[in-house]
C-alpha cells in the first residue's frame, strides 16, 4: 500500500453506516469536505458537519445512491457483510475509492485504508499498520501526538525562513544548511512551544552560528 495525502476539498464522501464506526469517520471526513451519511438510524452519535440521510438501502439499491452523490470516497461502514459487498462494488464500477471498515484482510481494487493521523497545523502524521492492526496505530498515534506539539508552528516558521533566504539571494546549498540546522534545533523547538519566547530570534542565532560554522 502507498500511503498518499488526498486533498477532498469540492468532492464529496458518501458513508454507509450510522454506527461509531461511520459516525468516527463521516466526522474525519466533515472536517474536510461534503460528507454524507446514509443509514436507517443515528442514534444520538456525533456526525460532525455531515449531512445525514435516514434509509437503508438493499444491496441492489447501492448503485443508485452512489450514482445520485457522484462521489470521490465511499465508506462500507454497515453491519451488514451484502450491503458493505454491494458498495464494494458500485464503488469499482464507477472507479470511485472505497474504505471497507469490516475487512482488512486481502483489499479490492481501489480500496483505501483509513489511518490513525494527528495533526499539528499543516503538518498530518498518518499511521497504518495496512490493517493488520487497527489498536497498534491508535497507540502509536497517540505516543506521536506529543511529539508532534509545535511542529504546525515550526512548518510555518520555516516557510517563512525559506522564502526569505531566497529572497536574499542566498545559494541553495547554504538554504539548505540553514533550514536544515533550524528544524533541528532544540532552542527553536522550546521557544515554539512556550508562548513568550521568541523562535524567530532563535532561528536567527542558528542560522547566524551555522554560517560561521560552513
Ligand atoms: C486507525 C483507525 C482509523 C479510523 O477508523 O478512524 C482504524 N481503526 C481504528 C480503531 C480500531 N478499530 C478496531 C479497534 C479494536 C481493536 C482491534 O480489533 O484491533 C480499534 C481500536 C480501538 O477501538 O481502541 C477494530 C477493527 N478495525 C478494522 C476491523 C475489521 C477487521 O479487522 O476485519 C476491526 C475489527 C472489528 C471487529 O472485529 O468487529 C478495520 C480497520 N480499521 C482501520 C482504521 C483500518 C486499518 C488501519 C491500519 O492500517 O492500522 C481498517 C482496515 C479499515 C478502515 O476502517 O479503514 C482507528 C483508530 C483511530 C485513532 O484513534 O487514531
Ligand atoms: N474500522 C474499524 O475501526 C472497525 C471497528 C469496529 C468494527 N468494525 C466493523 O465495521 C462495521 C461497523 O461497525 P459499527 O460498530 O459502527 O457497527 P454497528 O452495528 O454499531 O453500526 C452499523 C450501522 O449500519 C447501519 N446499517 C445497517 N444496514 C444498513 C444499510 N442497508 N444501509 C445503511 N446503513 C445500514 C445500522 O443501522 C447501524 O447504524 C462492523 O461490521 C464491524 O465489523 C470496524
Amino acid at each position: 500500500m502507498v500511503p498518499l495525502v488526498h486533498d477532498l476539498s469540492g468532492e464529496t464522501v458518501l458513508v454507509f453506516g450510522g454506527g461509531p464506526v461511520g459516525a468516527r469517520k463521516a466526522r474525519r471526513f466533515a472536517r474536510e469536505t461534503r460528507t454524507v451519511v446514509v443509514s436507517p438510524e443515528f442514534a444520538d452519535r456525533e456526525f460532525g458537519e455531515s449531512e445525514l440521510v435516514r434509509a437503508a438501502p438493499e444491496p441492489d439499491d447501492v448503485a443508485d445512491w452512489v450514482e445520485r452523490f457522484d462521489p470521490v470516497l465511499v465508506v462500507a461502514a454497515t453491519n451488514d457483510s451484502d450491503v458493505n459487498d454491494a458498495v464494494v462494488a458500485a464503488a469499482q464500477a464507477r472507479g470511485v475509492l472505497v474504505n471497507r471498515a469490516d475487512e482488512s484482510g486481502d483489499r479490492d481494487a481501489g480500496s483505501v485504508v483509513v489511518p490513525a493521523t494527528v495533526d499539528d497545523g499543516t503538518v498530518s502524521v498518518a499511521v497504518t499498520t495496512g490493517g493488520a492492526s487497527p489498536a497498534l496505530s491508535k497507540y502509536l498515534r497517540e505516543r506521536i501526538e506529543a511529539e508532534l506539539d509545535g511542529a504546525g508552528a515550526m512548518a510555518d516558521l520555516t516557510a517563512d525562513l525559506r522564502t526569505e533566504l531566497k529572497e536574499s539571494g542566498r545559494p541553495p546549498a547554504e538554504r539548505r544548511a540553514a533550514i536544515r540546522a533550524v528544524v533541528r534545533d532544540p532552542a527553536v523547538w522550546k521557544a515554539l512551544r512556550s508562548a513568550d519566547a521568541n523562535p524567530r530570534r532563535e532561528a536567527a542565532r542558528v542560522i547566524t552560528e551555522q554560517r560561521g560554522n560552513s
